[in-house]
């Protein structure tokens, strides 16, 4: 194992390939302060709406399969519909999984209000014992499918940042850069940079 190893446990190949893109385009050179290396393990989700407790859940048994002294991070992502109160929320991947996306947006038909923000939250455990958590927020609202329907609700989810696309219609680096993955993982980023240069 490389010294610098830091695991992302994710069964999910379109949220791993997005963290690559954010975390590691560079993970291939040698002066790397950190590999990205991914493990594909369904984790148990707690119930609850503390995003941030759901994560540090997640974490912890990530942290138990991996063993003491390995860096070991997780992400869960919500969709909060503020007509909602903020579900589904961590709830949404039952929602695309049982119902699909057509009906999910017409959930949100006899509101007017169809704003909704994403929430990626990261829980890390460094190796040390200490766990840290980190949260990327994007605002947009629920709207009728448009673009590839390959990852998630991304073609129902449209982003007040992109001009009137949906997620699915965007490139993948134009999503990054406004998502709240990309924003989550970029202030998670800046603690490794940190942490690798003390
Ligand atoms: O193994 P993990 O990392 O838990 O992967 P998962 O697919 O179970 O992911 P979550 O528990 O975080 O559930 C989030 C749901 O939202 C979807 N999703 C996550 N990020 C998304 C994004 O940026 N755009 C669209 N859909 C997304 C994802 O496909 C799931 O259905
Ligand atoms: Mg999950």
């Amino acid at each position: 194992m490389a010294t610098n190893e830091i695991i992302f446990i994710t069964g999910n190949e379109n949220k791993l390939k997005e963290v690559q893109m954010i975390l590691a385009p560079d993970a291939s050179q040698t002066n790397a302060s950190f590999v990205l290396v991914n493990r594909a393990l369904d984790l148990d989700e707690v119930q609850g709406v503390d995003l941030e407790e759901i994560a540090l859940h997640k974490c912890k048994q990530a942290a138990a399969i991996v063993g003491p002294g390995r860096p070991v991070f997780v992400e869960d992502t919500a969709l909060c519909f503020d007509e909602f109160n903020g579900l589904p929320g961590a709830y949404i991947k039952w929602f695309v999984k049982s119902m699909g996306l057509a009906k999910i947006v017409k959930m949100l038909e006899p509101f007017e209000n169809k704003d909704a923000q994403a929430v990626t939250t990261i829980a890390y455990a460094d190796g040390e014992g200490t766990y840290h958590t980190f949260q990327g927020i994007t605002r947009g609202r629920i709207v009728d499918s448009r673009g590839p329907t390959t990852f998630g609700w991304d073609s129902i989810f449209e982003p007040l940042e992109a001009q009137g696309a949906t997620y699915a219609e965007m490139h993948k680096k134009a999503k990054n850069l406004i998502s709240q993955r990309g924003r989550a993982f970029a202030k998670f980023k800046q603690h490794l940079l940190d942490q690798a240069n003390r």
